[in-house]
């Protein structure tokens, strides 16, 4: 069985109703797509806790986290990942690119005009729906 990767990812919202998405370097596995900021969870780490820790480091900015959003198992060659999507406003700072190529903030009607990593598609989808 493929090691099976923990990874939580910020739905950040602002007070426009967009949603901040991220690109990934050309050097980052999954190279050049977009994905939600986040990270792997530690072991023994909470998810929120990990997830407030991943966007001070990759945004320099702090965040207050909500409810989950969905979950969603996806294969890749070499692993399996756990992603879990969950809401989250920002609180203090504005982003910053310490390891994307750029961030954005996107209206929910537009996310699907991105190429977005593989296991990212389905909370795309599910957040045009909500
Ligand atoms: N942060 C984040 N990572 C995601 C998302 N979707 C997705 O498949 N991933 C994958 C990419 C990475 O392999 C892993 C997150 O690891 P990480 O951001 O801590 O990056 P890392 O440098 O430790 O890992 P890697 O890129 O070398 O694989 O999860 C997402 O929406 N956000």
């Amino acid at each position: 069985m493929k090691k099976m990767v923990k990874v939580v990812a910020a739905i950040i919202e602002n007070e426009n109703g967009e949603i901040l998405c991220a690109l990934r370097t050309p050097e980052m596995s999954s190279p050049n797509r977009w994905e939600f900021p986040g990270g792997k969870v530690e072991p023994g780490e909470d998810i929120h806790t990990a997830l407030e820790r991943e966007i001070n480091e990759e945004l320099s900015c702090k965040i207050a986290t909500s409810e989950v959003f969905c979950e969603n198992v996806h294969e890749y060659e070499k692993y399996t990942i756990q992603l879990i999507a969950i809401k989250a406003k920002l609180t203090e700072g504005n982003p910053k690119t310490n390891e994307h190529s750029k961030v954005i903030w996107m209206a929910r009607e537009n996310l699907e005009s991105l190429k977005w990593v593989p296991a990212d598609v389905p909370i795309t989808e599910m957040l045009l729906n909500k």
